[in-house]
């Protein structure tokens, strides 16, 4: 893949998992990337964890070199900061990470220009990102690839209809939230049987790690693979019946739920 300059509008949570998985993966050069962020506190913490990366407050006068423009910030910001953009005039590739915001209003925000939704999720940042994208019709085969390559760079990655994009959001961007909820419960379980908080966390963490790495290689049914460890009068099937009592199952259908119905709110 030829390598792209970078603009990343918006070094905040999600911002700085993107950039720095696809830095720490070779994606971007550290040189082509420049940051904006009127924040302080983020332009710091991006001079002492990136020094190589271009650090500036405000876009004006900093985008020529960037092929691409990364948009990041808040999806109520989106088109304030894509109207500045636009101001500048240039012939972009325009990436939107912003829940819920639709490819026509990024577009007619930016002046038309090439633009490709994304839901990227925080993972993204250690390479096990989860990524869709759908993309506008002037936006090329060329664009597409790269975005397709770059997000593959830091987990995986699928082209999806827009009407897909809520379900996605649902999904996998706000689904790193609801696992480490698990996974803190998982240890506050343990914690309250009698291990001690450090290990119960480290345990707990790669049990969910294993079941879902379990899931991808194997290609197996996750009902199956819950049927394996649960053996006849035994532990977890005890614990999948205060599971199923407690509506586990019911709390996470209707979490992606709400997570979705939220990102069409907020088109
Ligand atoms: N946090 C997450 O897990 C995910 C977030 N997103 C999307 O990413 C976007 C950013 O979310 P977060 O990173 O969580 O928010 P954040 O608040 O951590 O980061 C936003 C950053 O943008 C900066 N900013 C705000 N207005 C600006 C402007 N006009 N010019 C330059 N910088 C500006 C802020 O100073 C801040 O550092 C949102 O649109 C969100 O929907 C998408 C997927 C996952
Ligand atoms: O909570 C949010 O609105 C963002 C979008 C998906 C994950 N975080």
């Amino acid at each position: 893949m030829k390598k792209r300059t970078v603009a990343l509008i918006g070094g905040g949570q999600m911002g700085r998992a993107l950039a720095g998985g696809m830095m720490g993966s070779d994606v971007i050069a550290a040189a082509d990337l420049t940051v904006v962020d009127h924040n302080q506190a983020s332009q710091q913490w991006w001079k002492e964890n990136h020094p190589q990366v271009t650090v500036v407050a405000s876009p004006d006068g900093h985008l020529d070199r960037s092929d691409v423009v990364i948009l990041a910030v808040k999806p109520y910001a989106i088109t304030k900061v894509a109207a500045q953009i636009a101001a500048g005039g240039s012939e972009k590739l325009i990436v939107s990470i912003a829940a819920g915001v639709p490819l026509a209003k990024l577009s007619a925000s930016v002046g038309h220009q090439r633009v490709i939704r994304v839901m990227p999720n925080t993972p993204s940042l250690v390479g096990a990102g989860a990524s869709a994208y759908c993309a506008d019709e002037a936006a090329t085969e060329a664009d597409c690839q790269w975005i397709d390559e770059a997000l593959s760079g830091v987990g995986v990655a699928a082209q999806v209809t827009e009407a897909q994009m809520d379900a996605v959001t649902g999904l996998s961007g706000s689904g790193p939230a609801y696992i480490c909820l698990v996974i803190e419960a998982l240890a506050d379980g343990a914690v309250l049987c009698g291990l001690p908080r450090a290990l119960a966390m480290r345990l707990a963490a790669q049990t969910v790690m294993g079941a879902a790495k379990m899931v991808m290689d194997t290609g197996r049914h996750p009902g199956e693979l819950k049927d394996a460890v649960a053996s006849p009068g035994g532990t977890t099937i005890a614990a999948l019946q205060s599971l199923e009592e407690n509506g586990l199952r019911a709390a996470m259908i209707a979490a992606v739920e709400a997570s979705a119905k939220r990102s069409a709110e907020l088109s």
